[in-house]
């Protein structure tokens, strides 16, 4: 992916207008490294092409939950689409509307239902019939009425990895298509829930239209099953989804995506929410590590780098692809293939297979399109301190998370009576 905030300048890489060298030496590696522009960029893609008709875009904040991040997006007048209690005090923690707010996920507990109708969100991504009656006994028991959307699951292959796939009969998410006009028709009559949308979600890393298209006509001919019946629907919600170039994709662009699901939609009077998370994070992101040891083999050469798959999952959970460049472009060293791995104790510890770099230890190398799904999913496995995360403005460089400290890791365990060292 090449992206025009992150590019080389005289053999190095610049985030914005601050060398990564300049990066790495204010706060270590491995750390996050995101660019506001490209977040503002890809944030206003979809709100100006959705700019014709009533839509609100609630990003997807597991995708990359910064408070930075999430303050930048609220102020670009952002909804968000949440999936905890942790992510809607997130929300909240920013300022952000709660009257922008769309509650997701198969498994939202009581605690997090009541938090959520106390801040009035707009609306609750309903995933099964036994949500359904959960989140109308909470609403009731506080004199509240939760505003809803099912979760249709319209059985089309997204075409995706399978761990990220959502929307076939098989998958755990939502409700079966088939069964969905009786359920809204219950929760019409259930005190305690209105029904006022319909949502879906069918994968993540989509890089074509057809899926959507197929989802979305069978979501159309549901409502128009409701409002023949009298059931009024206000909004259509589609999910995330939307892929992006980590390996040369050409999925379709926001504008592309929303001028085709509008032509669709036609003369219908329907508010259009969008939940893009990794369109609007992933490319506005890069990790940078440090080589720490090079291992040439004649089988393989390892090069150990200081960031792991603690720090970035992805390429050992789903054999993700991520480009891998040397911040500092070198010609004293040939290109050689070099499996780029990480200090964990784990034989699936890797952020690329046979790559090939010229590289030497102590070079600083940069791991794209890790602005989303990547930060959020880091762990301390080994433990190991989560990477701090920097946001870039012009050359202006703001820590806005720091490195973990290594106390914090066990600040809440405690020995057992009487466990003293021998
Ligand atoms: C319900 C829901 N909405 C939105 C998203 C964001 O998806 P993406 O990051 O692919 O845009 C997800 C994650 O796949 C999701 O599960
Ligand atoms: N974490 C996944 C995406 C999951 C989407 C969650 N709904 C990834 O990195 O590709």
């Amino acid at each position: 992916m090449t992206s025009p905030h992150f590019v080389y300048r005289q053999g190095e890489l610049y985030a914005e207008d601050a060398p990564l060298t300049r990066v790495a030496a204010q706060v270590g590696t491995p750390c996050y490294v995101y660019s506001k522009a490209a977040f503002t960029e890809h944030y206003r893609a979809y709100a100006q092409a959705l700019a014709g008709g009533p839509h609100l875009v609630c990003y997807a904040l597991k995708a990359n939950s910064n408070l930075a991040v999430l303050g930048l997006l609220a102020s670009l007048g952002a909804g968000f689409d949440i999936v905890s209690v942790g992510e809607l005090e997130r929300v909240l923690a920013v300022g952000g509307d709660p009257g922008r707010i769309v509650f997701s996920g198969v498994g939202k507990r009581e605690d997090e239902m009541r938090r959520a109708l106390a801040v009035d969100i707009k609306c609750f991504n309903v995933e099964s019939e036994a949500e359904l009656e959960q989140l109308a006994r909470t609403a009731r028991s506080m004199g509240r009425t939760a505003r809803v959307s099912l979760r249709v699951n319209p059985d089309v292959d997204a075409g995706t990895h399978p761990y990220i796939s959502t929307g076939l009969k098989e998958n755990k998410f939502g409700i079966a298509i088939a069964d969905a006009e009786r359920v809204y028709h219950y929760a019409r009559e259930l005190a305690g829930v209105e029904p006022i949308g319909i949502d879906c979600h069918i994968g993540s890393q989509l890089t074509e239209l057809s899926p959507f298209m197929d989802a979305l006509d069978r979501l159309l001919e549901l409502h128009d099953r409701l409002a023949a019946a009298g059931i009024v629907i206000r909004h259509l919600d589609l999910g995330g989804g939307l892929g992006v170039d980590y390996q040369g994709e050409t999925p379709p662009s926001p504008g592309e995506y929303i001028a085709a699901l509008r032509q669709r939609i036609g003369e219908r009077p329907l508010e259009l929410i969008l939940e893009p998370g990794r369109s609007i994070a992933a490319n506005a992101g890069l990790m940078l590590t440090r080589v720490m040891y090079l291992k040439p083999g004649e089988h393989r050469s390892f090069a150990i780098v200081d960031g792991a798959m603690n720090d970035l999952i992805r390429p050992s959970l789903y054999q993700a692809w991520q480009r891998i460049t040397a911040v500092c472009e070198r010609h004293d060293v040939e290109t050689h293939r070099w499996e780029i791995v990480g200090p964990v104790c784990e034989s699936g510890d890797y952020l690329g297979h046979d790559r090939p770099l010229a590289i030497a230890a102590g070079d600083l190398l940069a791991v794209h399109s890790a602005g989303a799904y990547g930060f959020v999913m880091a762990s301390n496995y080994n433990t190991r301190p989560r990477p701090p995360e920097v946001m870039i403005d012009g050359s202006e460089i703001h820590v806005v998370r720091q490195r973990e400290r290594l106390d914090a890791l066990w600040a809440g365990e405690s020995l057992l009576p009487g466990a003293t060292p021998a």
